[in-house]
């Protein structure tokens, strides 16, 4: 149970019973938002609900780029809570690294679809509940990998590239109502990105200039923020949130 005073505004996370988008899930409860998460596995939805407190958390299996898992979170999130003010997009997938010469094409699909159709796919549903009801803001979790290139993933790349360009398109479409952002972080610490750390921590967080890598309370913040009414004026934006990493560029 949480004592937080009750913002009355609810957002649909995805992808949440871990890592990012647990850690935004936590940032909107702690600020007083109640969240429906989504993802694949349901005992750790189960779980993901317990810790956030059953009194502010709802969740909803499914595969984010299913159509009808999509339109069933929404239909969940309208019957428990009676609104959707936020919509985070944050379930993706890289399940390759190697040349793109070799690049299997049906991985590519794969990747295409969890991590560019799934967002336009729950976009579109959210902005049609939106139409009954009020305005609100979308966040799409894009990464570093969509803004410049990095070697041998180039589907994952590719992908974040087109999610931003997404988020522009989505802005620009349903501006006034609806703001439209999307965060690009670097290396943060969950399963995902751990084989990129493991073993060589101290080292890899050596060429940030904060330090450390990120954590996923980093993202939870820069959500938070987009979020809010701070954010009020700010819309189509691809916020890089690197530690400082992209600063390293220009060295050398
Ligand atoms: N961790 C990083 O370094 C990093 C950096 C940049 C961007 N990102 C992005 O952040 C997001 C979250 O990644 P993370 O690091 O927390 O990874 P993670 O593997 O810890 O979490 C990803 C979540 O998405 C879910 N998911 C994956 N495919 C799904 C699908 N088809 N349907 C429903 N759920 C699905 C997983 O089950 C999991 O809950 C991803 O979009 C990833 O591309 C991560």
């Amino acid at each position: 149970m949480t004592t937080v005073e009750p913002t009355g505004k609810v957002a649909l996370i995805t992808g949440a019973s871990r890592g990012i988008g647990y850690g935004v899930a936590e940032a909107l409860v702690a600020r007083g938002d109640r969240v429906c998460i989504t993802g694949r596995n349901e005992d750790a939805l189960k779980e993901a609900v317990e810790q956030l407190g059953a009194d502010r958390a709802i969740y909803v299996a499914g595969k984010a780029h299913d159509e009808a898992h999509q339109a069933l979170a929404v239909e969940r999130v309208m019957e428990a809570f009676g609104r959707v003010d936020h919509l985070v997009n944050n379930a993706g997938t890289n399940p390759v690294f190697g040349p793109v010469a070799d690049l299997d094409l049906n991985v590519a699909r794969k990747v295409f679809e969890t991590n560019v159709i799934s967002a336009l796919g729950f976009a579109q549903k959210t902005w049609h509940a939106w139409q009954k009801d009020n305005g609100g803001t979308i966040v799409n979790i894009a990464s570093v990998a969509g803004v410049a290139p990095s070697p041998f993933i180039a589907a994952y790349g590719v992908s974040k590239a087109a999610l931003i360009n997404l988020t522009q398109q989505l802005a620009h479409e349903f501006a006034p109502k609806v703001r439209v952002n999307s965060i690009s972080p670097a290396v943060v610490k969950t399963k995902f990105a751990q084989a990129l750390y493991e073993g060589r921590e101290e080292e890899a967080a050596a060429s940030y200039p904060l330090g450390r890598l990120g954590v996923p309370s980093d993202i939870g913040g820069a959500t938070a923020f987009l979020t809010s009414e701070q954010s009020a004026w700010v819309t189509g934006q691809n916020l890089v949130v690197d530690g400082g990493i992209f600063l390293n560029a220009g060295v050398g």
